[in-house]
């Protein structure tokens, strides 16, 4: 039995929609124009405070509106799940997983409270018996103090994690920690450039990926 810790944005849940939405609810109050949902997607990965930044630059607003721009980005986001869905497969694989007998976990740097309120919203929370978020410490990844945290209180076994991103993949390394990368989220370059153990295309493989992994460990 391992534990495997997961990532959220790109990788069990496309939240981009949702991010998009309020990004730009955020620029119409700031009389700017709208970000497209392909920079959104860019623009996710380094936690809120990062987000915010680029969304401010794309928009040509000054870094003195950070801290207001971010206030009300924080404000929206706990909100911001309506359009969010999981991927496909991906409830049925941590059903699987977990039914196998492995502890999950999350970590991830979208802030703890809208981490939270979407996996409440989509039924998801039960699921995992611990979620850090990129405020619950005070380094966020690529530092691996999250991820570290994340599997220490998942105890004892096997260690695996699973993200979208390039982020994702320096945390891994800096942990010492074998990666599985899911190709369909937020990654900003091609799947050979970021180091792996892993790529998979659809949860629907990842049950299988995650057992192949663990025998080749033993
Ligand atoms: O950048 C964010 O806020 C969250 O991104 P992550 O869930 O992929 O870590
Ligand atoms: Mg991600």
């Amino acid at each position: 039995m391992a534990r495997i810790v997961f990532d959220l944005d790109g990788t069990l849940i496309d939240s981009a929609p949702d991010i998009h939405a309020l990004a730009n609810r955020i620029l119409q109050g700031e009389g700017c124009a709208p970000i497209s949902m392909a920079q959104t997607r860019v623009f996710i990965g380094n936690g809120a405070g990062v987000f915010v930044a680029r969304m401010r630059a794309a928009a040509g607003l000054p870094e003195t509106a950070q801290t207001r721009l971010q206030e009300a980005f924080v404000e929206g986001y706990r909100d911001a799940v309506t359009l969010t869905e999981p991927y496909a497969h991906v409830v049925e694989a941590l059903d699987r997983l977990a039914g196998q007998g492995h502890a999950l976990g999350i970590c991830t740097n979208k802030p703890l409270t809208p981490c939270k309120a979407v996996l409440r919203h989509l039924g998801l929370e039960a699921r995992f018996a611990t979620v850090w978020g990129g405020d619950s410490l005070p380094a966020r990844k690529p530092d691996p103090a999250p991820l570290h945290a994340a599997f220490d209180a998942l105890g004892d076994g096997p260690r695996l994690y699973v993200g979208d991103s390039e982020v994702d993949a320096e945390t891994a390394q800096r942990a010492g920690v074998p990666f599985l990368l899911f190709t369909q989220g937020y990654r900003k370059t091609a799947v050979a450039q970021i180091p792996h153990d892993v790529a998979f295309d659809s949860f629907a493989d990842l049950p299988g990926q995650v057992a192949a992994l663990l025998d080749a460990a033993t």
